[in-house]
């Protein structure tokens, strides 16, 4: 047994029993019902605590970081854990939370004799780091002390061991947390300040969606006088994917925010007054292998900023022509003239939805038909004319007509106009959509808009953040509309421009967001955590067909075996023998892609008839098992797994398209350890050319 490990052990029976002393403490006190409201307050404190602490317990910290403060003669061991825990009695932290200022240090300090320095709620705080220490506690067993730096020592090439350790293990169904290790580039994304908007590139395997989770957590706990977890929320692709990185949150203390897809939110703020169109047999169409590109493209064009002031413009329009062409009297020589009605209605009500604005006008009117009352003599004569009043003011508000967002929209496909922003034929289809109360994914932004226009997104339904992850799947119409309900431009926005497979909902640049922010933060997160070495110079001879504009990922120094390419007549035959083959090992998770859903759902009853016990994953699906999946390529997006299979990787499965190339990298990017690739038949041009160097063909 080192020193290093017999010191850190008895460190940690220390903290042990100090945790298990506060749980006894807080388990002891009976648990309020009672209707008091500060006893309601202090129970669910201490509810929380307990919660946190049984968290806490398990792992107590996972880093230790020596830090000698300017000013001070000796460095102060800090250990750094998910849990805040501090001796209140000696008013000093027994472990720090991984949120607090000074914890930053840990992640943000990588050796050298430079100053560290944190910044602490009083200013800059600088001095010396002397020690920075992993600890992997599991289930309150000490496993493993690595000493990432020791100040004076030339040794500094463990730097990334403890990190490797972590990567090199195999995967179940849920996300985990990286607190114990996550990077200085990441770090740096996760403490970034509120209030300005953050774009991030990233390339697959990067942690965006792990980090925009971490950056929640710190945003709770950095802001927790502003922000409330219930106004905050994570934009993912599908409810898989929700049910995939649910365990993130919960596992860092913060509960209550809101994770959610764009459709799934959309559809419950306008009431659930229209329904998706068939929304699986849509996703199939787009993803058919021979899909007619020029229609599915076409539904771009809802999502475009041009769209948006076509809907602004009409909406202007519409309420100019609310306002009735002569001047309203109450009763003779009783009159509000046209323009103080457009006064009030189109100047001073202008930031208010339309539905407001009719309320207030109304109640203008009224007062003013008080005031004017005032001036009139004799009790019956001012009851008379007040009767009169109110039946022509009932009588001209019946210009209103009755809206909502969908006959307004509907309407719109009525207009002129429309024929330069949209094709004749998708105008009709849209059209009778609408009269069936029936839409597409596109019409939502569209429709939520005009909604917020006229009814207006208020008070609670507006948010305090919001994460966008896969977001460039995201029209820059749905981005403005975010945009318009989200205090202080909140925002943290993450994707992969070569993973942007929906093209014919997202964007190509990251500019067409940029410009909808008049400041906005850009990060470029090149490292790629998830695969081993030789598939991400697989997946990078991939993504080069692509011509995208942004840089290939660089592995983390973690090797395994090389990529295999398997010609076979009999893929099924070889996929039974692969699969054997892993089971026999400790692997958790194993993904059999294919290119399209029919095509899976074939594959999977012919897996089913070899006796292999394999989950097939389709559009509608809110649960992921983990084990063995058959999934189409489009549905894998965001997940990973120990092995994937991808099958069908042939010239009519894959051509050579900037298009199949984005589809076979998100294929090859989903694998930690073991990527193979089946195909029979001619080879996929897109990887016919990759230099037999990255991989092995069998
Ligand atoms: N600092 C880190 N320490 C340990 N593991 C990490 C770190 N960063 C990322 N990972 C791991 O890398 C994998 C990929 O992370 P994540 O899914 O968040 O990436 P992503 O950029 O969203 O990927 P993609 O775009 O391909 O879906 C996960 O298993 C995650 O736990």
């Amino acid at each position: 047994m080192s020193t290093i490990y017999e010191e850190e052990l008895k460190s940690l029976q220390e903290v042990l029993s100090t945790l298990d002393d506060r749980i006894h403490k807080l388990e002891s006190i009976p648990v309020y019902h009672g209707d008091n409201y500060t006893e309601q307050v202090l129970e669910s404190m201490r509810e929380l605590n307990r919660q946190n602490l049984r968290i806490g317990v398990q792992e107590p910290y996972f880093g230790r970081l020596d830090f000698r403060e300017d000013g001070h003669l000796e460095p102060n061991p800090l250990y750094i854990g998910k849990v805040g825990v501090s001796d209140e009695a000696a008013k000093k932290p027994i472990v720090i939370d991984w949120r607090a200022p000074v914890a930053s240090m840990f992640y943000s300090f990588n050796g050298g004799e430079e100053l560290a320095f944190y910044q602490s709620p009083d200013g800059l705080v600088e001095g010396e780091v002397y020690l920075k220490r992993n600890i992997a506690i599991r289930k309150r067993e000490l496993e493993r002390v690595v000493d990432t730096y020791i100040k004076g020592s030339e040794d500094v090439s463990l730097t990334d061991e403890f990190l490797l350790y972590r990567l090199g293990e195999n995967k179940d169904n849920k996300l985990k947390d990286i607190v114990s290790t996550i990077q200085s580039e990441q770090n740096e994304i996760i403490r970034a300040e509120k209030n300005i908007p953050l774009l991030i590139q990233g390339v697959a395997g990067s942690g965006k969606t792990t980090v925009a989770l971490h950056r929640l957590a710190f945003l709770i706990y950095e802001y927790r006088e502003q922000l409330q977890a219930d106004r905050m929320i994570i934009f993912a692709p599908n409810s898989l994917f929700l049910d995939y990185i649910s365990g993130v949150l919960p596992e860092l203390g913060v509960g209550n925010i809101k994770q959610t897809t764009f459709p799934e939110w959309a559809l419950r703020l306008l009431d659930n007054a229209v329904k998706l169109k068939q929304p699986e047999e849509k996703l199939k169409e787009a993803f058919s292998i021979n899909r007619d590109n020029n229609k599915v493209m076409l539904d771009k064009l809802k999502g475009s900023i041009k769209f948006k002031s076509f809907i602004e413009t009409s909406l202007i329009q519409f309420e100019e022509n609310l306002v009735p062409t002569t001047n309203l009297e109450l009763w003779d020589q009783a009159e509000i003239t046209v323009e103080e009605i457009k006064k009030w209605l189109l100047v001073e009500y202008k930031h208010y939805p339309l539905t407001k604005r009719r309320e207030r006008l109304v109640a203008r009117i009224k007062r003013w038909i008080e005031i004017e009352l005032k001036k009139v003599e004799g009790t019956n004569e001012k009851k008379l004319l007040k009767k009169e009043a109110n039946i022509r003011l009932n009588a001209y508000m019946k210009f209103w007509p009755k809206i909502s967002a969908l006959s307004f929209y509907t309407s719109l496909m009525k207009r002129k106009e429309i024929v330069e922003l949209l094709p004749e034929g998708l105008v009709r289809e849209t059209e009778k959509n609408c009269q069936k109360k029936e839409v597409n994914v596109e019409d939502l932004a569209p429709l939520l808009y005009i909604h917020h226009q006229l009814i207006g997104i208020e008070g609670k339904q507006k948010f305090h953040h919001v994460v966008i992850d896969e977001a460039q799947d995201f029209s820059p119409f749905q981005i403005y509309l975010l945009k318009e309900i989200t205090l202080g431009n909140s925002f943290t926005i993450l994707g992969d421009l070569s993973q942007a497979i929906y093209n014919y909902q997202g964007i190509e640049d990251w500019n067409d967001f940029k410009e909808l922010f008049q400041e906005t933060g850009y990060y470029e997160l090149t490292r790629s955590y998830r695969s081993t070495k030789e598939i991400i110079e697989f997946a990078n001879e991939v993504i080069k067909h692509a011509e995208v504009p942004v840089g290939l990922a660089t592995p983390v120094f973690r090797s395994g075996e090389k990529v295999k390419v398997i010609a076979t007549d009999d893929q099924i035959h070889e996929i039974v023998k692969v699969l054997q083959d892993l089971g026999k090992g400790n692997l958790k998770t194993i993904a059999i892609i294919g290119r399209t859903d029919a095509e899976c759902r074939s594959i999977h009853e012919k897996l089913l008839t070899a006796g292999i016990n394999a989950n097939v994953i389709e559009a509608n699906q809110s649960k992921y098992a983990g084990g063995i999946s058959v999934v189409p390529v489009y549905l894998a997006k965001g997940l990973e797994f120990d092995a994937v299979l991808l099958i069908d990787v042939d010239a009519s499965h894959y051509k050579d398209s900037k298009y199949d190339a984005k589809l076979l990298y998100v294929g090859c990017t989903r694998s930690l350890h073991d990527l193979r690739i089946f195909y029979s038949g001619e080879a996929s041009p897109l990887i016919q050319g990759i230099p037999e160097e990255f991989y092995e063909s069998k």
